[in-house]
C-alpha cells in the first residue's frame, strides 16, 4: 500500500480482496468521490433479526517519519512490538475482525444474526464526508436494520477494557471582537484585543474550574467513579489573530491599534453539560461587552444534541456486550470519549454504538510519534473478538425486538438528552 495522500483506494481494495478471501460478499460505495466506503457481509440465518455493525475507518493521520525511531509505515516488530502508524488507531481493529472472522468460518460457526462491516475514510477530518455521507446512502439503508454497532475505543493501560457509550460533542468556536484603532501609546478603552482577552480570561476560568474537578465527583459520576477527561468541558485556545500589516502579515505596524481580533477555541462538551447551556454560557461571556461575537466555525458542524448509548438494563445489547466479556472473564470500564469519533453519527440516527478497541495493558498511542501495539495485545484481541462476534452474532430475539425485528420504540438504547 503506497503512503501519503491518494491511497484510499488501493486500501479499499486491499481490504475488499481479504473480505473476498474470506468468502463474504462486498460492495464499494462512493458517495463522495475518491473516498470510497467498502461494506462487506457475512449474511446470518435469521435475516429477520437486527444486524452487527462492526465499524473501523482505514484512514490515519500523517506521521512525521523523523520524529520516529523506525519507518511509521512498515509494520515493523522491534521487541515484541508493532509500530505504525495506525496500529491503535486503527487499522489493527480492522484487520482484527478480519482474523475474527476467518477464525470462525474455519470453525464452522453460522451467524444467527447477519454481520455488516464497514470499512470508511475521513474519520481522522471530521468523518462527514466518510461515516457522515455513507448513512445517507441506499447501499447504507439496504443493511436493514442494525441492533449495535462496534467502532473504535482506546487502549487501557490497566487490567480492564475500555468501553465507549458516548463522547464529548466538539464545538470549534471563533470569536471576533470590534474596536477603535488609535495610537499604539495612548490609553485607549475598550479595544479590540482587550475585549478578546476578556472573553478569554472568562473560557479560561471556566476550562480551570472543569480541569479542577477532573479526578472527582465520585457521587455525580455515572458509573460512579471520579470524574475523567470525558466526563468535563475542555476550551481550549487554538487561534488568535490581530493586527494591523502593510506586507500581508510578514511585519506588523505595532504602534496601531488594530480594529479587529479573532480567536479559535476547540470546545468539548461533555455529556452532563447541555450544549445549551453552553451556548448560553457563551452569550453571556459576549455580553459582559461591546462588540465582541462568537459562532461556530462555518466549516464545521456542531452537534446541538448529545447522544449516549445507554449501559444499564434498559439496553439489551449493552447487557449482551457486558455479559459477552463478563464470561471470558474481562472487566468492563465504561467511559465517555474525551474526543470525536464515527460513532456520533451512529447515534445520531439512534443506533446504539460502543466504541470498544480490544487493547489493555498498554499505553494510550493514538497520533502520537512510534505509536505501537504489543504483539500479544494484537493477537489476545482477535480472541476477544472471536468471542464477542459469537456471541452478540448467536443472540436470539432481544427484549425490545418486535416479531419484524425492528426496535420497538420503548426501547431506549440511545438516549437522546439536551435538545438545544
Ligand atoms: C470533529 S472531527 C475530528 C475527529 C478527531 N477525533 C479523534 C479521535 O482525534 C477529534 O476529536 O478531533
Ligand atoms: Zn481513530
Ligand atoms: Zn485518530
Amino acid at each position: 500500500m503506497s503512503r501519503g495522500p491518494g491511497s484510499y483506494a488501493e486500501a479499499v481494495a486491499w481490504l475488499a480482496a481479504q473480505c473476498r478471501r474470506l468468502g463474504l460478499t462486498t460492495k464499494q460505495v462512493e458517495p463522495v468521490k475518491g473516498k470510497p466506503i467498502l461494506l462487506a457481509t457475512w449474511a446470518g440465518s435469521d435475516d429477520s433479526l437486527p444486524c452487527l455493525l462492526l465499524n473501523s475507518h482505514y484512514d490515519v493521520v500523517p506521521a512525521m517519519t523523523e520524529c520516529w525511531s523506525v519507518d511509521p509505515w512498515a509494520a515493523e516488530v522491534v521487541d515484541g512490538r508493532i509500530y505504525g502508524r495506525g496500529t491503535q488507531d486503527m487499522k489493527s481493529v480492522c484487520v482484527q475482525y478480519l482474523f475474527a472472522i476467518e477464525r470462525l468460518r474455519k470453525r464452522g460457526f453460522v451467524p444467527l444474526r447477519t454481520i455488516h462491516l464497514s470499512f470508511v475514510p475521513d474519520e481522522e477530518i471530521g468523518g462527514v464526508e466518510g461515516m457522515g455521507e455513507l448513512l445517507k446512502t441506499p447501499e447504507f439503508n439496504a443493511l436493514g436494520e442494525i441492533g449495535l454497532a462496534l467502532d473504535e475505543g482506546l487502549s487501557n493501560p490497566g487490567d480492564a477494557f475500555t468501553v465507549f457509550y458516548g463522547e464529548r460533542t466538539p464545538w470549534w468556536l471563533l470569536v471576533r471582537a470590534t474596536g477603535p484603532t488609535g495610537h499604539g501609546s495612548r490609553f485607549i478603552k475598550n479595544t479590540a484585543p482587550q475585549k478578546l482577552l476578556r472573553f478569554a480570561e472568562r473560557a479560561l476560568a471556566f476550562r480551570k474550574a472543569q480541569e479542577d474537578s477532573l479526578g472527582h465527583g465520585s457521587n455525580g459520576c455515572k458509573h460512579g467513579t471520579a470524574k475523567k477527561l470525558g466526563d468535563v468541558t475542555t476550551v481550549n485556545l487554538t487561534m488568535l489573530r490581530c493586527g494591523v500589516s502593510n506586507d500581508n502579515g510578514k511585519t506588523f505596524c505595532l504602534n496601531v491599534i488594530p480594529t479587529e481580533a479573532e480567536a479559535g477555541f476547540d470546545v468539548r462538551i461533555t455529556p452532563d453539560l447541555k450544549p445549551k447551556d453552553f451556548k448560553n454560557l457563551l452569550d453571556q461571556w459576549c455580553k459582559e461587552d461591546e462588540g465582541i461575537t462568537w459562532q461556530i466555525a462555518p466549516w464545521t458542524r456542531a452537534f446541538q444534541e448529545h447522544h449516549t448509548t445507554a449501559t444499564d438494563e434498559s439496553n439489551p445489547w449493552w447487557v449482551a456486550f457486558r455479559d459477552a466479556m463478563s464470561s471470558m472473564s474481562f472487566d468492563i470500564e465504561p467511559e465517555v470519549f474525551p474526543a470525536a469519533t464515527d460513532s456520533r453519527f451512529l447515534r445520531e440516527l439512534g443506533i446504539p454504538a460502543l466504541g470498544f478497541s480490544p487493547m489493555r495493558r498498554c499505553p494510550i498511542l493514538l497520533h502520537e510519534h512510534d505509536e505501537y501495539l504489543p504483539v500479544d495485545v494484537f493477537m489476545s484481541g482477535i480472541d476477544v473478538y472471536v468471542g464477542l462476534i459469537d456471541a452478540l452474532a448467536s443472540k436470539q430475539k432481544l427484549h425490545g425486538e418486535d416479531e419484524a425485528g425492528r426496535k420497538l420504540s420503548g426501547l431506549l438504547p440511545c438516549a437522546v438528552s439536551q435538545i438545544l
